[in-house]
């Protein structure tokens, strides 16, 4: 094994170590949570469980699994832990080993495609909180741009960890022999230009007039305004469309539509839209609701929703323009 695990990794980077151990604690719940994922057929676990979410989804069984191995496993410098798939804050601070963290996290996300077998995903985000904390639900709504770390873990033909701790984005590999996370890509860099777009296109007549014209140009292809052909992707799980673009750029499109408008949009802002927009930038691309940075919304709740536009610097840049025209 001549690459360097996570810790050595984040070491070499200067981590502050209370920030280690809570990476730490994060790739271990991720590790367990992936082998739940990998065994649940045999386990007959892949199916809805009978609860609803604070959202009103049906909750798959993997989604209350998950949240429990994550919430069980992760509390190294914890002073409180938001859930996608918890109404409240789960305040830790009289726990022994509890800090100044919040961590924000989709236990499982993608989880329309557990019972198809397609790659899931849990996506993490961690602030650290400067003052004595106040145990009132308004210190944890933190603007994205005060993230010290975010990442994600990817359930699909390997488990991988992704994180940003500042320094760029490292990709790690789960070594089964080892159990340990090994770095394989040391920078993931975002091209700044693409020709493949990631949306729902089955909501077309629900979008707005920006980003209907902007995807009718790229469907034109070369005789059209964008001059060239575009490709299309979609896999219903943004840890899956996220990743696919930190490797080879894109850009993603989860708008604000008719359908959704009454929620603000579909993914949530805390636990999904800031880590991969912290990660997104990172690697040299660009993250925006359409009308500004994802990460300069200013939270007004644990669960709200925002409208998504990330990848390629250019092509957000240019998917701006078109909702400023
Ligand atoms: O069903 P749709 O409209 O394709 O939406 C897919 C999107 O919903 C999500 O599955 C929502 O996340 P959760 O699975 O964590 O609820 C995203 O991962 C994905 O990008
Ligand atoms: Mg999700
Ligand atoms: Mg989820």
């Amino acid at each position: 094994m001549s690459q360097p695990t996570l810790r050595k990794q984040l070491t070499t980077q200067t981590t502050p170590d209370d920030l280690i151990r809570l990476i730490e604690d994060i790739a271990s719940a991720c590790r367990r949570i992936g082998d739940e994922v990998r065994h649940g057929a045999f386990a007959g676990i892949l199916g809805a469980a009978d609860s609803k979410n604070v959202q009103g989804e049906t909750q798959k069984e993997l989604d209350v699994i998950s949240d429990e191995i994550f919430a069980d496993m992760v509390s190294s410098g914890v002073a409180a832990l938001v859930s996608e798939e918890v109404e409240t804050v789960n305040w830790l601070v009289d726990a022994p080993n509890a800090g100044q963290f919040i961590v924000y996290y989709d236990p499982l996300d993608g989880s329309s495609n557990l019972d198809v077998n397609l790659s899931v995903g849990t996506i993490f985000s961690i602030v650290r909180l400067t003052t004595d904390v106040a145990r009132d639900d308004t210190t944890t709504r933190i603007p994205g741009t005060e993230q010290i770390a975010a990442g994600y873990a990817i359930y699909g033909p390997s488990t991988q960890l992704v994180v940003t701790v500042g320094q760029g984005v490292q990709a790690y590999t789960h070594h089964p022999g080892s159990g340990e996370f090994l770095l394989t890509t040391p920078q993931m860099r975002i091209p700044e230009q693409t020709s493949e777009f990631a949306i729902n296109a089955s909501r077309y007549d629900m979008w707005e007039p920006p980003v209907r014209a902007y995807i009718d140009d790229c469907l034109r292809g070369a005789d059209g305004p964008r001059g060239r052909k575009f490709n299309m992707r979609w896999c219903a799980s943004m840890v899956a469309d996220v990743h696919r673009i930190l490797t080879r750029g894109g850009v993603f499109l989860y708008p604000k539509d008719s359908g959704n408008a009454e929620q603000g949009g579909k993914l949530r802002l805390m636990y999904e839209a800031n880590p991969m927009g912290l990660l997104v930038e990172a690697a040299g691309g660009a993250a925006s609701t359409g009308a500004g940075r994802i990460l300069e919304v200013a939270p007004t709740g644990h669960h709200q929703r925002v409208a998504v536009i990330l990848g390629s610097r250019d092509e957000v840049a240019l998917i701006d323009d078109y909702h400023s025209r």
